[in-house]
């Protein structure tokens, strides 16, 4: 384990704080995942990014065995049931349900591999958990802090100050009584007894996904959509339930980090806290909560309900932001440019320079790159960086210094700046494949060669994988002379022969 002190902006205490894991042999994270019922947009991944980050972080530093990392799969939820109504009409809801969650979580993981996250230590999905959030909401009204209301159960933060070690209602978010009564009484359905109310359970109408409801219900229902975590926080990374859950020992009814973005703050996380404290005796539920800031468009947080969203998908495959599509590993570039608290401005242009930069490292890199033989390790500078509440815009500009030795012939600055970018979550091999000087100078031949020259490339081809080579020879020198250097080698897939051209300066 490394000494570097971690340094972490907690939203519970506004401020930033030494991290000091409850277990080190054990640093435990969950993150809220996505609510799968349509492509997720370029906000969304801000946190799968950030959080990726945090986890390599943490895996540096604590070893890579001794990090869980959670994050989520919402797959019952009231906005996938209107989804499914809508797209498959002619299915019964149920089996609609299932085609819209497995259909959009398979297209929510092949987003985020262009990203080249890694994958987390679990990703459980709601509807693999319901036996513990009957178990949780039980708890809950035993205790008298949840009531049950016509086929509903609510959770009621009036009463929480009678359950000793739980916060006060509301200290996560900083928000007063009043306001927060002022957004709930917006609606207030009539079970409630109180604006401040919120459901952990409903009554599913007939044909809704329903499950046997706790507390002598007899009406089938389903969760809320806070409890879902409280229940997948509790099973992935406490101890079993039912075993020492009025527990003192922070090892097993508290963990150390819980992330997600700014909007999940209040009421979701607030409420989190109150279930998880209230049913496990606890005065936390982690003892760190990050909040990544906005991605926004002209001003505006980009988001589903305004529609000013571009998908991740878009970005990816289509051209319809700036005109052409974009690589996985520059939208990761142009997402770690803004310090994860900061509002992020999402523009074509930013995304330019994040390819520029790229395109930079990855030719520097490919100036070094016989000798890359190995892992190389991060430099101190960027770790620093990294574990100053993980300050990439500073990370990026340690980069831009090592690049600039490295270009200057130091050797050993292109080794650190490699072993800094994998640490950063980036595939060197894939940079220079697709940034280097190699690619590039191959994609502009691509772009120079007339028809005519493409015949006779191909021709070439045809020659070499009949091994005419005398006739493979003539025509690489001819078309020499018209100064396009031939690269031969071998399909790594196939074994087949293959020649990339490049122009010749
Ligand atoms: N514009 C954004 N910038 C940064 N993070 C965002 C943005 N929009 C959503 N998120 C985050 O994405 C994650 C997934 O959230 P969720 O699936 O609930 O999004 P959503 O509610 O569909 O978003 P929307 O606001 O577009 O309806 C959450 O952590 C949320 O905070
Ligand atoms: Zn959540």
């Amino acid at each position: 384990m490394s000494q570097e002190t971690l340094r972490l902006h907690n939203t519970l205490t506004r401020t930033k704080e030494d991290f000091r894991p409850i277990d080190p042999a054990n640093v435990r994270m969950y993150v809220c995942g996505p609510t799968v019922y349509d492509y997720a947009h370029i906000g969304n991944a801000r946190p799968v990014i950030v959080f990726d980050v945090l986890f390599r972080l943490l895996r540096h530093i604590y070893g890579e065995n001794h990090v869980t990392y959670v994050r989520n799969i919402t797959d019952v939820d009231d906005k996938i049931n209107a989804r499914a109504a809508r797209d498959y009409p002619d299915l019964p809801l149920n089996e609609a349900i299932a085609k819209v969650t497995e259909k959009t979580e398979a297209q929510f993981h092949a987003d985020i591999a262009a990203f080249g996250v890694l994958p987390p230590s679990a990703e459980p999905r709601a509807t693999g958990h319901i036996e513990e959030m009957k178990a949780i909401i039980e708890r809950l009204v035993a205790r008298g802090v949840a009531y049950v209301a016509e086929d509903h159960v609510l959770f009621s933060p009036g009463a929480m100050d009678a359950r000793g070690k739980a916060p006060k209602y509301g200290t996560l978010a900083r928000r007063s009584l009043d306001e927060m009564l002022a957004g709930a009484r917006v609606d207030v359905a009539p079970y409630k007894r109180d604006p401040m109310d919120f459901v952990l359970w409903k009554p599913s109408k007939e044909g809704e996904p329903g499950w046997e409801s706790p507390c002598g219900i007899a009406a089938k229902g389903r969760p809320g959509w806070h409890i879902e975590c409280s229940a997948m926080a509790m099973a992935k990374l406490l101890e079993p339930f039912g075993g020492g859950l009025a527990c003192e020992d922070p090892m097993k009814n508290v963990f150390d980090i819980h992330g997600g973005g700014i909007d999940l703050v209040f009421p979701h996380h607030e409420n989190e806290i109150a279930q998880s404290c209230c049913a496990f005796d606890t005065g936390r539920m982690a003892n760190f909560w990050l909040h990544n800031g906005f991605l926004m468009v002209e001003g505006e947080k980009m988001s589903k309900s305004l529609g000013n969203f571009v998908t991740i998908n878009e970005l990816l495959a289509t051209d319809s932001f700036g005109g052409r599509s974009w690589p996985g590993e520059v939208l990761r570039l142009a997402m770690l440019r803004t310090h994860y608290r900061q509002p992020i401005d999402w523009t074509v242009k930013a995304l330019e320079e994040a390819e520029k930069t790229l395109r930079g490292w990855a030719n520097v890199l490919e100036l070094n790159q016989t000798a890359f033989t190995h892992d190389y390790a991060p430099a101190p500078e960027v770790i620093d960086a990294l574990c100053d509440d993980l300050n990439t815009p500073q990370v990026i500009a340690d980069l831009h210094g090592l690049a600039a030795d490295a270009r200057k012939g130091d050797f050993s600055a292109a080794c650190v700046l490699h072993g800094s970018l994998s640490l950063l979550g980036f595939d060197v091999g894939k940079l220079l494949s697709s940034h280097g000087e190699a690619a590039v100078r191959a994609a502009a031949a691509e772009l120079v060669a007339t028809p005519e020259i493409k015949a006779l490339m191909d021709a070439r081809l045809v020659a070499r994988r009949a091994k005419n080579w005398a006739e493979s020879d003539r025509l690489r020198d001819e078309l020499a002379k018209m100064g396009f250097a031939a690269k031969d080698g071998k399909d790594p897939a196939t074994g087949e022969p293959i020649t990339e051209w490049k122009i010749i300066r």
